[in-house]
């Protein structure tokens, strides 16, 4: 048997399993780990393992022009020759090359085989890889790991890369030998159990930001619809009426109506979600009753909602700040002191209009503010610094309170001309009158909540008192979480 690097084989195989930290064995220098193909991934991978200090066997169908692509204390042999070195192997192959390994099978007997496949598509295959490798192998032992780090972050590091990797197994031994690698190696491994999760696993690397799609729609429609209304509004409408020309407004003036509106509706859906997830379980009186699946999926991407909504905040107090820098607004004072020259007005000082700006941007400043922590504690790093009752209180109470603040920022903005028929053109409501449809609904969806009848009788639910009675009503369903106990943001 051919062999370009020779590092002898150990003499006792169990030798080759890695170190028992639980024995206090914390030496990799003596472990010989397998990896079976030399692409991408085994390359990255061994480079890893050598730097924590195992010694790596690579097995190859042509081990000669494989190994000049590896370090030299790398053992880089045949498949059959790499396979009896080492009961720890990674079978760093595709899929459709498997089979290949199938004269190997007497000697994978008893053997720990990490796959570490992933597919092109979601749900490619009727079985996972990894149950399919274990049912080629129905000897050997499978464990499903490491797909979801690129060989790109497996040699960069622990440092600067995701470091979490899923594992599952339907051996304990194995997984638990799997997973002490990838602490060694650091990773941190996440243990998923039976090999049944093979399936989720490896559909992780595929997903492309799911839970971000329907809110990210729902952001860019909102602000689609609420751009072409104020433009038709305040452009399109003085133009054909009096041929007034308002088209400087587009860039910043439409574009900084138009956030504000957005970000409050998505607030306001974060919670809407949350209130009609009660008003349902109040109506069945019971929580042991699927959500439907528009409603579980609102329910799922709140934070998502709430951390564009913030994004929209954010843009829209840049965007006012910025509003005095513009030219028109320069000469639109100008204009106005000249005429106010011209009137003879010494003194223009308004103090129901300085009381209403000042409120209006001190409201401002205090949603952000509010908005700002909610972002922040949906860091998993900070959210994992909570416990849940400080989580829900900034997430759910605080998001309330930042709800109001920011329905009064609207509402003092335009609480007079909600009533001045002017602003009605084309018989059309201003903006924060739109704006204020939402969250009133919210606002008064939470108060009829917290009516002491309605919320002892939620309570009552959540606690499960209504277990008995719900259980014969809806034998057979799944029991679901309150929406309570899911990310509230
Ligand atoms: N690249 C990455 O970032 C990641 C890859 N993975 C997974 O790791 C596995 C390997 O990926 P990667 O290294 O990128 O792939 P490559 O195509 O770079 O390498 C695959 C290796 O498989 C071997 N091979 C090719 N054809 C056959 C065959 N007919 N029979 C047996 N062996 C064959 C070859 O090794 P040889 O010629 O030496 O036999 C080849 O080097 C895949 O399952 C992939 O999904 C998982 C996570 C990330
Ligand atoms: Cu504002």
């Amino acid at each position: 048997m051919e062999s370009i690097s020779m590092m002898g084989s150990p003499k006792n195989l169990n030798e080759t399993f890695l170190p028992n930290v639980a024995n206090g064995i914390k030496d990799a220098s003596k472990v010989t780990v397998g990896i079976i193909g030399s692409g991408d991934f085994a390359k990255s991978l061994t480079i890893r393992l050598i730097r924590c200090g195992y010694h790596v066997v690579v097995g190859s169908r042509n081990p000669k022009l494989a190994a000049e692509f590896f370090p030299h204390v790398v053992d880089v042999t045949h498949h059959e020759d790499a396979v009896t070195k080492t009961n720890i192997i990674f079978v760093a192959i595709h899929r459709e090359h498997y089979t290949s390994l199938w004269d190997l099978k007497h000697l994978l007997v008893g053997k720990i085989l990490v796959d570490v496949s992933n597919n092109t598509r979601i749900d490619q295959y009727p079985d996972s890889n990894a149950e399919y490798l274990a049912s080629l192998f129905p000897d050997s032992l499978v464990v499903k790991g490491f797909n979801v780090v690129s060989a790109w972050s497996l040699q960069l590091g622990p440092k600067d890369a995701s470091r979490q990797v899923y594992i599952c197994s339907n051996n304990v031994h194995a997984r638990h030998q799997v997973t002490e690698l990838a602490r060694q190696l650091g990773f941190i491994p996440v243990d998923l159990g039976a090999l049944s999760s093979s399936r989720e696993i490896e559909n992780l690397p595929l997903r492309l930001f799911t839970l971000w799609k329907g809110p990210v729609v729902i952001a860019i429609s909102l602000a689609t619809f609420f751009f072409i209304y104020s433009f038709i509004r305040d452009v399109i409408h003085p133009y054909v009426r009096n041929e007034q020309s308002d088209f400087y407004k587009i860039p910043i003036e439409i574009v900084n109506k138009t956030l504000p509106i957005v970000a409050i509706t998505l607030l306001s859906l974060v919670y809407l979600s949350g209130l009609i997830a009660a008003a349902y379980q109040l109506y069945y009186g019971t929580k042991y009753r699927r959500f439907p699946p528009w409603l579980d999926n609102w329910l799922q991407c709140r934070k998502q909602l709430g951390l564009l909504s913030f994004f929209f905040a954010v843009v829209h107090v840049a965007y006012s700040l910025c509003l005095p820098m513009r030219r028109s607004e320069r000469y639109l004072f100008l204009n106005m002191a000249y005429q106010q020259v011209h009137a003879n007005v010494e003194n223009s000082w308004n103090e129901e209009e300085v009381w209403r700006i000042e409120m209006y941007i001190s409201f401002g400043i205090m949603s952000l503010g509010l908005l700002s922590l909610l972002a922040v504690t949906s860091i998993p790093s900070v959210n994992s610094a909570l416990n849940w009752r400080e989580f829900s209180f900034i997430q759910s109470t605080l998001g309330y309170v930042a709800l109001l603040i920011s329905t009064f920022h609207v509402l003092i903005y335009g609480w007079k001309r909600a009533f001045e028929e002017e602003y009605y053109r084309f018989y059309t409501p201003p903006n924060f009158v739109l704006a204020l449809v939402l969250p009133s609904i919210v606002i008064l969806g939470k108060i009829i909540l917290l009516l002491p009848c309605v919320s002892r009788k939620l309570r009552r639910i959540r606690r499960g008192w209504e277990k008995s009675h719900a259980i014969e009503e809806t034998s057979g369903s799944i029991p679901h979480f309150s929406p309570e106990r899911i990310t509230v943001m």
